[in-house]
């Protein structure tokens, strides 16, 4: 039987500027959101120079997920990325040769098993976040999104480079970290803007250039020193790893480009996705009254009053289900790019009548797919934890919730952030009660290459029984009793 064939949807483009009216700038994701909304599942928008497709829905999403022939694609924001670090594994085109030796030199340091074994580096650093929150007391206002960038830059700093940044101990950010933030914006404004434009910026372009060579400079030195006293690395972080592991395929040792490409990488990938999620959890956990009591339930009877441990992670139950909750709901990272394999003259079907063209942008939307009611019922709008607990997750539909990506390019980081995100939440929970300083905050984002919550304040009071004073000795000393008094 011949295909019926019928054109993606889409808003017609106008010439030179093709869909650009039709998207804010500022919130690219959120205009998508709301396109899907006029255009269904599938729609296309022109774009950049060239045509999108965005599909929305779970049924289409699940489909592309699925072919072997949808694979990653690198353009527009990745594109510029790749520019900073050529060589690491977020940036990598489908087939590059650096991707596959670098993931099988680091996956076994990734994994649940040897992260576990980064939980002090994690305490450490989580411990001077807590500690900062108690000792300014219940009146200080928190910007939530920063402060979690602070934890979530210095983890990766400690566990991935072997170097501190002590955001924490300073008024101003780090050298390193201010050259590094302006770097990611630059990328982002440059992904919105036309090429032709963008070389004319002979400034801004200049300040891109010195910033990279800044931030290579910095990790190389790092490198070269560890290579040179190879005695420090006693540790099984992700930086030692890089260092001293070989690819068990073809026995070669990474390169110090490709080491520097990698920190950067993993510091770009893990910092505003984990900084975001614990932004996002704390949000919803405080504008639901419900959610958080249990929470805190759970967490004052796994823990008591004692320090956290990487085996109370496995009792968190609740816990990893408001985390999941909030992946759904805001996931960090808003589109899975893909394209199909076959050539330009070739073409995909999807859905049994759209056509998408061979190496055409093919954007799965996550925060679409996430709210889809055929997956998630009619309630999928609404934070409810309880949909995330372990029983009712397995039994989601496939390509249902994909926080995390897809396939052989899906998230490295994901334990090392799972664990993190649950340790930080645990701890802030079983130490502190949390409100609003407005107490009429409603989410809104950051524009940013990953989702970051905007102007969302808080403050944090010590929960009765907890004390500035003993808290540090607190966060490292085992329960004397397990249920909370
Ligand atoms: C809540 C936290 C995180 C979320 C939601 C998240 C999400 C994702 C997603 C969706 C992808 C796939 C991107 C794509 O297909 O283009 C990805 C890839 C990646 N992530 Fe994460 N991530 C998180 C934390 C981390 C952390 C902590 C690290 C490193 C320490 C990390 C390192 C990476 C890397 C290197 C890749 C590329 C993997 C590859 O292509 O082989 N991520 N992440």
């Amino acid at each position: 039987m011949a295909e019926t064939i019928v054109p993606i949807p889409g808003p017609p483009p106008l010439p030179l500027i093709g869909n650009l009216r039709d998207i804010d700038l500022n919130n690219t994701i959120q205009s998508f959101e709301r396109l899907a909304e006029t255009y269904g599942p599938i729609f296309k928008l022109y774009l950049g120079g060239s045509e999108r497709v965005f599909i929305t829905n779970h049924e289409l999403a699940n489909e592309v997920l699925s072919r072997k022939d949808f694979v990653k694609k690198i353009t527009g924001a990745t594109e510029h990325l790749a520019k900073v670090m050529p060589e690491g594994i977020l940036t990598a085109t489908h087939g590059q040769e650096s991707w596959g030796l670098t993931r099988r030199t680091l996956n076994p340091v990734f994994t649940k098993g040897a992260v576990k074994e980064m939980f002090p580096e994690m305490l450490d650093i989580a411990s001077q976040l807590v500690l900062k929150w108690a000792r300014f007391g219940p009146e200080e206002e928190f910007d939530v999104q920063e402060e979690f960038t602070r934890l979530s830059m210095d983890t990766i700093a400690l566990c991935a480079m072997g170097t501190r940044f002590n955001s924490f101990y300073r008024e101003n950010q780090a050298e390193f970290v201010q050259r590094f933030g302006d770097i990611f914006n630059e990328v982002q404004r440059r992904s919105n803007r036309p090429e032709w434009y963008t070389a004319m910026m002979w400034e801004a372009n200049r300040l891109l250039d010195e910033n990279i060579q800044f931030v290579r400079d910095f990790c190389a030195e790092l490198v070269s020193e560890r290579r040179a006293n190879p005695a420090d690395g006693k540790k099984n972080t992700i930086f030692d790893a890089m260092v001293n592991r070989r690819d068990p395929v073809s026995g070669k040792e990474l390169s110090s480009s490709t080491i520097t490409d990698n920190m950067i990488t993993f510091l770009f990938a893990g910092h505003d996705t984990t900084s975001g999620l614990l932004s996002f959890v704390l949000a919803h956990l405080i504008m639901n009254p419900d959610a958080y009591a249990k929470l805190q339930e759970e967490v004052d009877r796994v823990l008591g009053d004692g320090a956290i441990t990487p085996d109370h992670l496995n009792e968190l139950h609740y816990t990893r289900a408001c985390l999941r909750e909030t992946l759904r709901l805001e996931p960090p990272s808003p589109g899975l790019v893909l394209m199909p394999l076959a050539e330009p003259n070739e073409r995909a079907v999807v859905g049994g009548k759209y056509v998408i063209q061979g190496g055409q942008t093919t954007v799965v939307l996550i925060p679409t797919l996430h709210r889809d009611p055929d997956s998630f019922g009619p309630d999928a709008d609404e934070f409810k934890p309880e949909r995330m607990l372990e029983d009712n997750f397995k039994k989601l539909p496939k390509n249902a919730f994909k926080p995390f990506g897809n396939g052989q390019r899906s998230c490295i980081g994901n334990e090392f952030a799972t664990q993190q995100a649950m340790m930080v939440t645990a701890i802030l929970f079983q130490k502190f009660d949390f409100t609003f300083v407005d107490p009429d905050y409603e989410l809104q984002y950051q524009p940013s290459l990953h989702r970051k919550a905007k102007d969302l304040y808080i403050r944090a009071r010590l929960r009765p029984g907890v004390d500035a004073t003993s808290l540090n000795r607190d966060l490292f000393t085992p329960a004397t009793n397990v249920t909370r008094q």
